[in-house]
């Protein structure tokens, strides 16, 4: 992990300065192409050239448990987490249809499911089975999250030998959105009550419930808000941290990554607390409904592309805007210059 990170370097800002010019000679009123322009330079800023080919897309979900689920705070059991990994191995879930349809290379990664999936194609790379209840104990050891961030590093290792030049990250474990609001109260400071949400589907007096047992974890729990390994162990999950080591690894590889929803988003921001520079690596997919998702957004001033009303994760958001990127690109590659098409650039 540590020689990955000494590995990662700030994007090519002198790249994006290159790319802002030319999107100028394109034929279009300059800044027309609003957001898209905006991700065109910041493609570039990775590529270090104009446009480059991030095709094939390699979808990567990771799926873990959370002791938590134990108290109560999700609509769906525990059991559910399992299930859904033999749904993507047999491509029955949203991601795998979304994947699809973007001609993605999809693996599906066991870094902490209670149980064995016999299902064809899925890596078991666990960690521990489940983490700790968080309300209790802490959620794994730092050697623990460290070695399941490990197991994020390995999985986008796998992407790019498979050809991949870009990567979609997304999650299964049912309560990882209590995981997640721990998390982020805990960097940012936020009230537990505006980072939490319905996940899949709590009434309001379950969401009270939940916010209650946020923060007796993050009361009850021994961590440092500046040290994200810290905040990871005591109150995180393994799919969060396989997640941020996931972010990490492609910055480490200068690919882009899309991240998806709200836990995506809190693992990003994770990765982005242990080493900054992976910010410039990341496209924002999507705006999940899920309400802590604006205030991790906020966290990294970030922009997502698309706002669907979706609030389902598995990187199915992310998937979902990486026609965009594609667009971006194309625009950079295949469209005329005001000079090339003997277009008139300004008024007499
Ligand atoms: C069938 C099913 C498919 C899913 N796919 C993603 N999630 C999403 O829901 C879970 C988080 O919500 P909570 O914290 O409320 O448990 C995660 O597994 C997430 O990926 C699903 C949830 C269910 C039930
Ligand atoms: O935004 C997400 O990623 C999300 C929201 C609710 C449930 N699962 C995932």
């Amino acid at each position: 992990m540590h020689a990955l990170i000494a590995q990662i370097k700030p994007v090519d800002s002198a790249s994006g300065d290159r790319a802002r010019a030319y999107l100028d000679t394109l034929t279009k009123p300059p800044g027309s192409l609003g957001m898209l322009e905006q991700l065109a330079i910041q493609l570039s800023e990775i590529s270090g050239e104009l446009a480059s080919s991030i095709t094939p897309p390699g979808v990567v979900v990771f799926a873990a448990d959370h002791g938590v689920a134990a108290e109560g705070v999700s609509a769906f059991p525990q059991a559910v987490t399992a299930q859904m990994v033999a749904n993507f191995a047999h491509g029955g879930a949203a991601i795998n249809v979304f994947a699809r349809q973007i001609n993605a290379h999809l693996e599906v990664v066991d870094v902490g499911v209670v149980s064995d999936v016999e299902a064809p194609g899925v890596i078991v790379d666990k960690t521990r089975r489940a983490s700790g209840n968080i309300a209790t104990e802490n959620a794994m050891y730092p050697e623990e999250a460290q070695a399941a961030i490990e197991a994020g590093i390995r999985a986008v290792e796998r992407a790019r030998k498979a050809g991949c030049r870009s990567v979609i990250i997304g999650e299964m474990g049912i309560a990882n959105t209590t995981a997640s609001s721990a998390m982020l109260a805990a960097f940012t400071g936020t009230a537990v009550e505006e980072v939490v949400g319905a996940g899949t589907g709590l009434n309001s007096q379950q969401q009270t419930h939940k916010v209650s047992v946020i923060e007796r974890a993050l009361a009850a729990r021994d961590y440092e808000a500046d040290k994200p390994l810290s905040v990871l162990a005591a109150l995180g999950g393994l799919e969060i941290a396989a997640m941020a080591g996931a972010y990490l690894a492609a910055a480490a590889y200068r690919l882009p990554a899309v991240v998806d929803g709200f836990i995506a988003t809190v693992a990003a921001l994770t990765a982005c607390r242990i080493c900054p520079a992976v910010r410039g690596y990341l496209v924002f997919g999507h705006r999940s409904e899920e309400p802590g998702h604006g205030v991790a957004l906020e966290a990294l001033e970030a922009k997502p592309l698309l706002a669907l009303g979706m609030r389902l994760g598995e990187g199915s958001g992310a998937a979902l805007a990486f026609p965009l990127l594609q667009a971006a690109n194309a625009m950079m590659a295949e469209m005329a210059t005001f000079a090339s098409a003997g277009i008139a650039d300004k008024a007499p």
